[in-house]
């Protein structure tokens, strides 16, 4: 496992293949389309035969209304061949359905293309994120998840769609192109050599898109984050009055991005217009040439004309393609560099399977966020099986940490924990949680019923586990008084309950699994007396039949414990039974007062 692991430079990808990179695809985006260059290879063919019926059909055309205004029955010889009008137009109509029969394979393999695209990062990005170590997760800005998953993905599945526009504009432009060649090879030449100084006076104008966009994927991430918060802080927001502040800073967020949405399509949409203006202008200085050179040649001249605006249709659509990839990049940059981020981040999996979850040994175990910042010193201590151990100790002394370690969610930096005899970090990782449980703080269920919300996406939990669960948990009567039972469907976040039923219900939860370990963190921290004696019932009954490590904010249920570690500015400064700590140790004895307990437990 790599949990807290420094984020490294990520390395630069490999260069795209030849074709992607005449079409100026970065290989963020060249990634993206690589994986369906069969599908593309398809799109290639079935575009480049359209193009040659087109073009076909524009010089049948010339050649007919040439020969219909000069009042003759066939067409002016092209390339050495004479049609009569009558077969030309024959010959027209079919290669007009051709066209549309091509353009109609086009535009299904154009979808076809999109939906796998969409599909294909949508799990890429879910499947990287999930497997990465917890620790990258939890440091994960809320709604960046989301903005990637929405946002992002639909930019990469823009930019397959648009790669194949790409190439659809760009072999018909080769056919066109070709088709005039061979026709008039000095004109088509020259129109050649416009084209690409038409071209390439536009690149600052694209690079100039490439870079507002890349400010606008950044200020999309931040109003994202601030969305997703104005969903988690509604009821302190209420209570606090802020809403008008928090209300200014998500406009300001959101003007932001509109800001810098405007200007992505304000310099990529001139693109085009300036393109067809220079083209157009091109197109009568040409004209004017010929007029000037007094050339007569009429028929190959005016097929040609109409390949070549047909060819500058073609170009203008290049370029508008081409500034969306610039303005896509960006956004596929961040995605490539997120998914890498998080799989060079995975959680490691081990393949040692120790006998039992206990003893659990901390040696020497140090821990810290960042460089400067450790979090616990040396902590040595053991576990064993059945034991109840209570964790107590001043705000920001460790304790969430400790439980974290124990878990296996963070790495220690120095020393090491070992289950029975296994470093952790060896352990494999399914063996391990099928027997180790957790209950959070903050109870967390999602939109699903409460048997979905106590099963947690786990199989082979039957409805009698549920049932078991639920009463171990002191749940059960609670659970049978909703509407449907264990069937009720929680609203978001279990909104209907009350914060005590939230808590038991994540207990049953983390006690369906019939765990061998269970690791609670301050679970009646911010429970009524009730709630609170109902855990505490539970965690009596559990009491010897599974190890517990209980981080206690209240101070009641640790008369409840084996032993009790105090924890104080991330050191272990005692780890005894409660009636020798009430002797020996300053912290708890304290705490015990201020709680009002000194007697109940000196006392026992
Ligand atoms: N994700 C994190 N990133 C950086 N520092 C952190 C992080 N989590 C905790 N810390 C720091 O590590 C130290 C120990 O925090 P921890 O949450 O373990 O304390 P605690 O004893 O559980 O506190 P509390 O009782 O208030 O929950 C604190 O200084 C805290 O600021």
């Amino acid at each position: 496992m790599t949990a807290g692991r420094p984020h490294g430079p990520v390395p630069p990808r490999r260069p795209s293949g030849p074709v992607l990179r005449l079409i100026g695809l970065s290989p963020a985006g060249a990634a993206v389309v690589i994986p369906y260059r069969g599908t593309l290879a398809t799109l290639a063919s079935v575009s480049l035969v359209g193009a040659l019926m087109e073009a076909g059909f524009l010089v049948l055309v010339t050649g007919t209304i040439l020969a219909l205004a000069g009042g003759q029955d066939a067409l002016t010889p092209v390339l050495g061949f004479s049609l009569p009008v009558g077969v030309a137009l024959a010959i027209g109509f079919v290669a007009l359905f051709l066209r549309l029969a091509v353009a109609t394979v086009g535009v299904w393999l154009s979808a076809e293309l999109a939906a796998r695209v969409t599909g294909d990062q949508r799990d890429r990005l879910a499947r990287s994120f999930l497997n990465a170590s917890w620790s990258v997760q939890q440091a994960e800005p809320s709604g960046r998840l989301q903005e990637l998953m929405s946002s992002f993905v639909w930019k990469a599945t823009q930019t397959a769609q648009l790669v194949g526009q790409m190439i659809t504009a760009g072999l018909s432009l080769v056919a066109f192109l070709g088709t005039g060649l061979v026709i008039d090879p000095l004109l088509t030449a020259g129109v050649l050599v416009v084209l690409a100084v038409l071209g390439s006076v536009l690149t600052p104008l694209r690079r100039l898109v490439r870079r507002i966009s890349q400010r606008a994927a950044t200020s999309g991430v931040q109003y994202a984050t601030s969305v997703s918060e104005l969903g988690a802080l509604g009821q302190e927001m209420h209570v606090f009055g802020a809403r008008d502040s928090f209300l200014h800073q998500l406009e300001e967020r959101s003007s932001r991005t509109i800001d810098d949405g405007r200007k992505v399509q304000v310099t990529q949409g001139l693109l085009t217009p300036v393109y067809t203006f220079l083209a157009y202008a091109a197109v009568l200085a040409g004209m004017a040439a010929l007029w000037a050179l007094g050339v007569q040649d009429l028929a190959s001249v005016g097929a040609v004309m109409l390949l070549m605006l047909r060819s500058l249709a073609y170009a203008q659509q290049l370029l508008t393609v081409s500034g969306q990839l610039a303005a896509n990049e960006p956004f596929l940059e961040n995605l490539d560099r997120m998914v890498r981020d998080y799989r060079s981040a995975a959680a490691s999996d081990g393949s040692r399977v120790p006998a039992h979850v206990t003893p659990l040994t901390f040696t020497r175990v140090t821990f810290g966020y960042g460089d400067d910042r450790v979090a616990l010193t040396e902590l040595t201590g053991e576990i064993g099986r059945g034991e109840l151990i209570g964790v107590v100790g001043p705000s920001g002394a460790g304790k969430s940490t400790l439980a974290q370690l124990a878990l296996g969610l963070r790495d220690p930096l120095a020393g090491r924990i070992t289950v029975a005899g296994e470093d952790l970090r060896s352990v494999n990782r399914d063996w391990w949680t099928d027997r180790v449980a957790f209950v959070a703080q903050e109870p967390r269920l999602f939109t699903g019923t409460v048997a979905e919300n106590i099963r947690f996406f786990r199989s082979g939990i039957s409805d009698e586990d549920l049932r078991v669960a639920a009463r171990q948990a002191n749940v059960l009567a609670d659970i049978e008084a909703l509407p449907r039972g264990f069937d009720t469907h929680l609203g978001e976040r279990g909104g209907q309950l009350s914060g005590g039923q939230r808590q038991r219900l994540s207990i049953a939860r983390a006690l369906v699994g019939r765990p061998e370990l269970l690791i609670m963190d301050e679970p009646t921290s911010a429970l009524d007396g009730r709630s609170e004696s109902l855990i505490r019932d539970t965690m009596a009954e559990l009491h010897g039949s599974v190890t517990m490590l209980v981080i206690a904010h209240r101070l009641t249920t640790l008369d409840l414990c084996d032993r009790i570690m105090v924890v104080e500015g991330g050191r272990l400064t005692a780890f005894d039974t409660p009636d020798q700590l009430v002797r020996s140790n300053r912290y708890y004895r304290k705490a015990l007062e201020s709680a009002g307990m000194t007697t109940a437990i000196g006392e026992e």
